[in-house]
């Protein structure tokens, strides 16, 4: 088995709720409803979903950033880590402690939301890769100036405050914080939203160039399908709470087996394309009452009878590609071949 195949990540069956109390009455939503998948040493994996999908919620449990009233409630979420595995779904802090950063690292939704905007970002550097580096004075300045100039930013970022950067150079700082310890496995929550389409592309390709040289996984989440489309190896679709559908780029855009992979490839912009598209009717369910069977049910237009009544299992479709849809032999493409930007034909 060559390294690039090596499983770093296998979640099996995982289940996240939130679990909360009014006055008495309890209310549960399922964010993360039974999430089987698995992502290899080296890989970008693409995460998609529309809004309130549960990509934060799934993506805080592979963090290990899970906090009440969110619960795990079933299900593992293991990793192969140089230093051992470990499952971050049952872990005890101080054994996260020992991969949080150095292993696993988490750039959150919002630069603005890890940087502390009353301390410099050379303390929060401290703060955050000290310990894991085990460096202190000159050695660990010299080592995150140096990752800093990989990132395009100068020293004297480091004796700057949060609100003294641009957005883009905020972005490039908590990429930095995020990478400095050469972690194993990055998992970005939609690093590019709110960026401009420059900085976009620059805060991308950085990310592919940390990942290529450190020779780490990257899983990350965004609507944005074009961003799917440059960056990422292979993409997960989730739709309300379920992992709907994964496949290589490619095949997902080119070749969708689930009806709402096909409107989501069907809603990117295409040169020269003057067909119109077809819009997505009704709205995701309420995840504290979610439909039976398929989740997608009342809003797909392949929908049958036993759509309406029983959970379509994980199917294998192709190399690597998998989906959950009862009626995947007749979903086809929505709109003509022409490729989206950044989809190779
Ligand atoms: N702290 C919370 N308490 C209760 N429910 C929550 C909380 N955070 C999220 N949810 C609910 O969990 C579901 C999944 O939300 P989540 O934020 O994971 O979706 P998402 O796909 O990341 O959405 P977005 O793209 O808007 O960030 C939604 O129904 C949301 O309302």
């Amino acid at each position: 088995m060559t390294r690039e195949n090596e499983v770093i990540l296998e979640v099996e069956n995982l289940k996240a709720y939130y679990q909360m109390n009014y006055f008495g009455v309890s209310r549960e939503v399922r964010a993360v409803d039974d999430i089987t998948v698995t992502m290899r040493k080296n890989e970008v994996y693409g995460i998609a979903g529309e809004s309130s999908s549960g990509k934060t919620s799934f993506i805080k449990v592979l963090a290990a950033a899970i906090r009440p009233p969110l619960r795990v409630v079933q299900g593992t979420v293991k990793y192969n880590f140089s230093n051992g595995p470990i499952d971050v779904a049952h872990a005890t802090p101080e054994q996260i402690e020992t991969v949080r950063w150095k292993h696993l690292s988490y750039i959150m939704q919002g630069s603005m939301s890890v940087l502390n905007p009353v301390r410099r970002i050379g303390k929060t550097f401290q703060d955050f890769a000290q310990r894991p580096l085990g460096l202190k004075g000159e050695a660990f300045e010299e080592r995150v100036v140096n990752h800093l100039a990989r990132l395009k930013l100068p020293p004297d970022v480091l004796r700057a405050y949060p609100h003294e950067l641009s957005g883009g150079m905020r972005q490039r700082v908590t990429i930095g914080l995020a990478t400095v310890c050469h972690p194993e496995f990055i998992i970005a929550d939609e690093p590019t939203t709110a960026l401009d389409v420059v900085v976009q592309k620059e805060v991308l390709q950085l990310i592919r160039d940390i990942q290529t040289e450190m020779g780490a996984s990257v899983v990350f989440v965004t609507h944005d399908m074009s961003v799917h489309a440059n960056v990422a190896d292979r993409v997960g679709i989730i739709y309300a709470g379920r992992l709907v559908e994964e496949g290589p780029t490619r095949d997902m855009f080119f070749a969708p087996k689930h009806p709402y992979t096909a409107h989501l490839v069907a809603s990117l912009p295409r040169i020269g394309d003057t067909q119109q598209r077809p819009a997505l009717e009704g709205r995701p369910p309420n995840l504290a009452d979610p439909p039976q069977g398929c989740r997608f049910h009342p809003r797909c237009p392949l929908a049958v009878d036993k759509c309406r009544k029983e959970v379509p299992p994980m199917e294998v479709v192709g190399p690597d590609h998998r989906t959950a849809c009862w009626r995947w032999k007749d979903v086809e493409p929505l709109v003509n071949t022409t490729a989206p930007a950044g989809v190779m034909a």
